[in-house]
Formats: structure tokens, C-alpha cells, sequence
């Protein structure tokens, strides 16, 4: 598994998966708070908290202008969504359960596709 890791590091097939894991993602059901920049005029005090914050909107951008030199690059925005949640959110709340939620979908789909 180590070989088949060195090779999606580099290679284009480890940034097409990418696109495959943030289109599943996007279409999950619990995936409503993470799909656009959280609107930090609405949300009082988010700017001052949240130093990076990240989404799903922003991702698929990045991914599409090159911005990732590989899958290792993506997985540390998508893991940024999820601290940045449970940093302004509470475990017991609407948004704080979505959260959890995503990154356990997300840690098995990872592991399935890029170990
Ligand atoms: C990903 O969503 C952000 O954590 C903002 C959550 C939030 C937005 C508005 C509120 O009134 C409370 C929390």
C-alpha cells in the first residue's frame, strides 16, 4: 500500500480521485454548511475566530485552477473545514453534528481511495 501511495502522490490519477472525493462530498446530506464561504458579515465574530476559513466552493476552485500539488495538499483544506467547525461550533448542535458527520464520511472514503 505504501507503493500504490508514492504512486498517487504525483500522479494526475491522485488529483482526479480528489475530484471524485469532493464531488461525494458536496452531494452528501450533511454537507449543507460546507458548500459556500461562511457569510463572516452574518456571522458575528467568525472573521476574528476562524484565521483560515475554507469550504467546499473554495476546494473545487483550487482544484480546478492547479492549485493542489497533490491529494496530501487537498486533504489538508478539507481537514481545515472540519477543525474550523468544531473550533465555532458546538458537538451539540445543528452544524457541529454535520460536522462530525462529514469527517467521518470523509476519513473512510479517503482511506478507501488514496491508501
Ligand atoms: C460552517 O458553518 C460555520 O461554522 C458557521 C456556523 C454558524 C452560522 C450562523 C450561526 O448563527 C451560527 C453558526
Amino acid at each position: 500500500e505504501k507503493k500504490a501511495r508514492l504512486a498517487q502522490d504525483s500522479t494526475t490519477k491522485g488529483l482526479a480521485t480528489c475530484r471524485v472525493l469532493l464531488a461525494e462530498l458536496e452531494a452528501h446530506q450533511d454537507a449543507w454548511p460546507f458548500l459556500t464561504p461562511v457569510n463572516h458579515k452574518a456571522v458575528p465574530g467568525y472573521r476574528k475566530v476562524i484565521k483560515k476559513p475554507m469550504d467546499f466552493s473554495t476546494i473545487r476552485e483550487k482544484l480546478i485552477t492547479n492549485q493542489y500539488s497533490n491529494w496530501e495538499t487537498f486533504i489538508v483544506d478539507v481537514n481545515l473545514i472540519f477543525e474550523n467547525c468544531e473550533r465555532f461550533n458546538e458537538d451539540d448542535s445543528e452544524i457541529g453534528r454535520a460536522g462530525h458527520s462529514m469527517r467521518i464520511f470523509f476519513d473512510k472514503r479517503w482511506a478507501e481511495l488514496l491508501m
